[in-house]
């Protein structure tokens, strides 16, 4: 079974196409350096759209404590996926929310083997270069995930499509994927088409999905 989660949704047409195609959860990105962010009250009224049909993540670069209550304040989100905050504490910071940590990887070290997360969002460590921790729409080596004994259930990220995703699921061992640049006709412009593609693909590469 392989579960699917739509990053960077910012608008009604790409939200349903994942909802429609059955994402499982749908990310929504508080980031003001990237192409996807929305407003707090903006992203509330895709969450309520989304609601009873997929889970929705918000994720976070970097954000004080107090940042993250006021945003589940602000705006229903069933999960929090964080960047940043190696000093993740246990519980609570996630005012009661699942807090998925994503962990960025270059090499098999890099791989924990314990974590105080509910969920590891495993992608490519970014270039120096690069102006945000994700959303880059650069693939990693997936054999180095083969054989990892992960602490917590993990997604895959990282310049998945629906041309590649099958090969990455193969060569990871991964049960559940996340895409955002993949399903873009450019950044931060989503593509409906697209969603229901990798959608479709994913799901084809473990038959019974
Ligand atoms: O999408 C962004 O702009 C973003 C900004 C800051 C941190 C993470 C971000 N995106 C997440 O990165 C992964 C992989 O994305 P991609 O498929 O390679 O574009 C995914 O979880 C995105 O939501």
């Amino acid at each position: 079974m392989i579960r699917v989660k739509i990053c960077g949704i910012n608008d009604e047409p790409g939200l349903d196409a994942a909802l429609d195609g059955g994402a499982d959860w749908v990310g929504l990105v508080f980031f003001r350096r990237s192409p996807r962010f929305l407003e707090p009250a903006r992203a509330a009224l895709l969450a309520r759209r989304a609601a009873g049909r997929a889970a929705v993540v918000g994720l976070m670069v970097s954000p004080a404590d107090q940042e993250i209550r006021d945003l589940v304040e602000a705006c229903p989100l069933d999960a929090i996926q964080l960047y940043g905050r190696d000093d993740l504490p246990s519980g609570a910071i996630g005012e009661g929310r699942p807090v998925w940590h994503a962990v960025p990887v270059a090499a098999p070290e890099d791989l924990p083997e314990s974590t105080p997360a509910d969920t590891l969002v495993v992608e490519p460590r970014p270039a120096r270069t690069a102006t945000r921790p994700g959303g880059n729409g650069t693939p990693m080596d997936w054999s180095l995930l083969r054989h990892w004994k992960a602490p917590v259930p993990w997604l895959l990220a990282g310049g998945l499509t629906a041309e590649n995703v099958a090969g990455a699921i193969r060569l990871s061992g991964a049960t559940a994927v996340d895409v955002s640049s993949g399903v873009e006709s450019a950044p931060g412009m989503k593509d409906p088409e697209r969603i229901h593609a990798f959608i479709r693909a994913a799901r084809a590469a473990v038959p019974g999905s």
